[in-house]
């Protein structure tokens, strides 16, 4: 494959926030049926003029690795502010889009959120390359929607392959989940 030209990921990660801004104005409306109509041409119009761009893997803007969950629709944006070799923290606000119910964070958003974060950090100063093993994470409290919580994230141990590492979100001093995961960094030319 040849290597992904040089390219600007400003202007998309701005797609991407306004995407992540209409997902969460879907999460909060009721329009009537005439105007969901009118809107969802709109919608369909702007998914045809995006499929103009379609690109061949390795040269697409969501799988830019280095951006992470910047420029990928479906993934929990998160900003890492303090990390070193084996620790990170940072913060993450999840919205209405995230939300269960009750002003809870879904169930299933959490585990996507730590198995980014962890991933992420695990590719960047663990060993690159590594796929989930597993995840297991525990829910110890109700994560609120609308509130800046604090993420972190620490390689417990490397052995060989395999680096366990740690993860926790918390709202000030109450830890609302914590994760436990193994990545496996695959071996050369494993799929
Ligand atoms: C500058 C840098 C830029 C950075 C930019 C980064 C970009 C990067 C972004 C990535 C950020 C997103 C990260 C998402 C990551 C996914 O979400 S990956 C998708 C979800 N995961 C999967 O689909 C994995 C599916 N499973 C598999 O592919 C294989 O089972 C695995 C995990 C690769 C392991 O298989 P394998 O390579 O055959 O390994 P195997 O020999 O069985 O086991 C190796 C060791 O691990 C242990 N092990 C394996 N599985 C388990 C398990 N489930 N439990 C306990 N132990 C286990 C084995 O016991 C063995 O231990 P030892 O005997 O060596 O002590």
């Amino acid at each position: 494959m040849t290597e992904a030209p040089a390219y600007d990921t400003t202007s998309f990660v701005d797609l991407i926030d306004a995407f992540r801004d209409l997902q969460e104005t879907l999460c909060l409306v009721a329009p009537p049926p005439a105007a969901t109509l009118e809107l969802t041409a709109a919608v369909a119009d702007v998914t045809k003029r995006l499929k103009e761009f379609e690109a061949p893997e390795g040269h697409r803007v969501a799988r830019d690795r280095e951006m992470g969950s910047d420029v990928h629709p479906m993934l929990v944006k998160y900003e890492a502010t303090d990390t070193s070799d084996t620790s990170l923290a940072g913060t993450v606000t999840f919205n209405h889009a995230h939300m269960g119910g009750g002003g809870a964070v879904h169930g299933g958003v959490i585990p996507m959120l730590f198995d980014d974060l962890l991933g992420m950090f695990v590719s960047r100063r663990g060993q690159p390359n590594s796929r989930t093993a597993f995840l297991n994470v525990n829910y110890r409290s109700v994560t609120p929607v609308l509130r800046a919580l604090r993420v972190d994230a620490r390689i417990e141990k490397i052995e060989g392959r395999k680096t366990f590492v740690t993860g926790t979100i918390s709202d000030g001093y109450l830890v609302c989940a914590e994760a436990e995961a193994l990545f496996v960094r695959l071996l050369p030319g494993q799929p």
